[in-house]
């Protein structure tokens, strides 16, 4: 096959990492260039026909998505899949009720409290399927100036054998779909089953609402996370990694107990630091969330904070978790005043942070809502929310680890080591007033 000698795309030059951030309104634009892609690059008509598509997310503005189409895509027909009742079924339907192209599937959250938080895109084109995972919203701000992360597969060829992916990739995004138990997505996991998928490099890391149990344990969360890591790092001599720093990096913090053992190191840190083998030693655990002069400071100034969640009633229940905490610093990226909305976790070999043993980009804040909490004495898993994100792991590139100053190096979304908290620096907490220094508009920020 005739490789191409200059890759004619974003996406193709992404290879073979596939891993974009958004590009950021008001940078230097050559930052916005490598391995940076708007909403409306994702949907040009340079990546072929488009026949129809389907865009699951938990926020939508019909206006604003319609608008990222190609004019001639406009009128294609487009599926919406929401969360059921956050955001009201009515302004939903509202919203779409002018387009006939355009049916809505509402996901069942039959858990109090779960949201649709998965960020997914299905394109259908003539040459095949594209999926895309990712963590914006589908409205301006969301990929204005924050910093998202985003994954575009290969067009999958349609095929008449069931081609699958290293990763059972094809097998865990049926398995997915098959939890939403909805007619409008029959069409899609026809389609799913109908493409070639052998060319995907990435393991599904997906979560929905439920108690799972049984086979079930480890379909979702973070024991799914944990299944994946034992199944595929198989790092040779993998013991002299067992106390290799871990990074959870996140835009949002839910109710973790009232101290570390509770669920963070316990449960959710025990499936981070899965390793082939399983090791007692406790690897640290780095934990990155915006600081209120991270959110002050950043191209959108407190209103960034809107996107930052974290209440004051967790917030005040769980002051041990600041010793954790690190600041948002992307440098290297040029987005330090990007606010994240991205959420990734990563395991590097040491703390020298050169070479990384896996990545994830996910939905998934650090929740147990998103990633789920054992119950029944370890026999069931209760997860909240619909999530989705990718798990990249060496092997499947052909690499013992992921070298970062190799080159194409994976393209790592921050800067590494990252930087602890200092004690004047305090976690952005969305209901605090903050009236004492206006941030970068001249505003300040009081929630009352
Ligand atoms: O991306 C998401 O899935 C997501 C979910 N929830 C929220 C909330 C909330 O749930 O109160 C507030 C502000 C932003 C978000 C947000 O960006």
């Amino acid at each position: 096959v005739s490789k191409r000698l200059t890759p004619v795309n974003k996406i193709d030059q992404s290879e073979p990492y596939r891993f974009l951030l958004s590009t950021v309104h008001g940078i230097q634009d050559n930052y916005n260039q490598q391995n940076a892609i708007s909403l409306k690059e994702i949907l040009s008509v340079e990546h072929g026909q488009l026949i129809r598509s389907a865009q699951f997310n938990y926020m939508f503005d019909i206006e604003f998505l319609l608008e990222q189409y190609p004019l001639e895509f406009r009128l294609k027909p487009l599926l919406i899949v929401h969360g059921d009742s956050r955001h009201d079924n009515q302004s939903i339907k509202n919203q779409c009720s002018p387009y006939p192209q355009i049916e809505i599937c509402p996901a069942r959250l039959d858990i109090p409290f779960g949201t649709h938080h998965t960020k997914m895109m299905f394109l259908l084109y003539e040459t095949g399927l594209r999926i895309v995972i990712h963590t914006a919203n589908l409205i301006l701000q969301d990929w204005r100036q924050k910093t998202q992360g985003i994954w575009i597969s290969p067009i999958c060829p349609k095929t008449n054998d069931d081609r699958e992916s290293k990763t059972n990739f094809k097998k865990d995004l049926l398995e997915y779909i098959e939890r939403y138990r909805a007619r409008q997505l029959q069409f899609w996991q026809k389609t799913i089953n109908e493409h070639d998928f052998s060319s995907i490099n990435v393991h599904l890391i997906s979560s929905t609402p439920g108690r799972h149990t049984g086979p079930d344990l480890n379909k979702f969360g973070h024991l799914k996370l944990r299944q994946t890591l034992k199944n595929y790092l198989n790092l040779d001599k993998d013991e002299q990694y067992n106390s290799s720093p871990i990074i959870g990096q996140f835009s949002s913090i839910g109710s973790l107990g009232p101290n570390a053992n509770s669920w963070l190191t316990k449960e959710f840190l025990t499936s981070l630091k899965q390793l082939s083998s399983s090791s007692l030693e406790s690897p640290e655990l780095k934990l990155i969330y915006p600081t209120v002069e991270n959110v002050r400071t950043s191209l959108e100034g407190y209103m960034a904070g809107g996107s930052l969640p974290y209440n004051m009633q967790n917030a005040m229940r769980q002051t041990w978790l600041v010793n954790y905490l690190h600041r948002w610093k992307a440098d290297h990226r040029h987005r330090s005043q990007a606010s994240p909305h991205i959420k990734t976790y990563l395991r590097a070999t040491n703390d020298q942070f050169k070479d990384i043993l896996w990545f994830l980009v996910t939905s998934a804040n650090l929740s147990k809502a998103a990633w789920g909490v054992l119950e029944k004495n370890n026999t069931q898993l209760m997860i909240r929310s619909y999530e989705i994100g990718v798990l990249y792991t060496p092997k499947q590139f052909s690499k013992a680890t992921f070298s970062l100053p190799d080159s194409p190096s994976f393209p790592i979304p921050y800067d590494l080591p990252p930087v602890k908290y200092q004690t004047s620096d305090k976690p952005w907490i969305v209901d605090v007033a903050y009236k004492d220094k206006p941030d970068s508009h001249g505003n300040m920020w009081d929630p009352s």
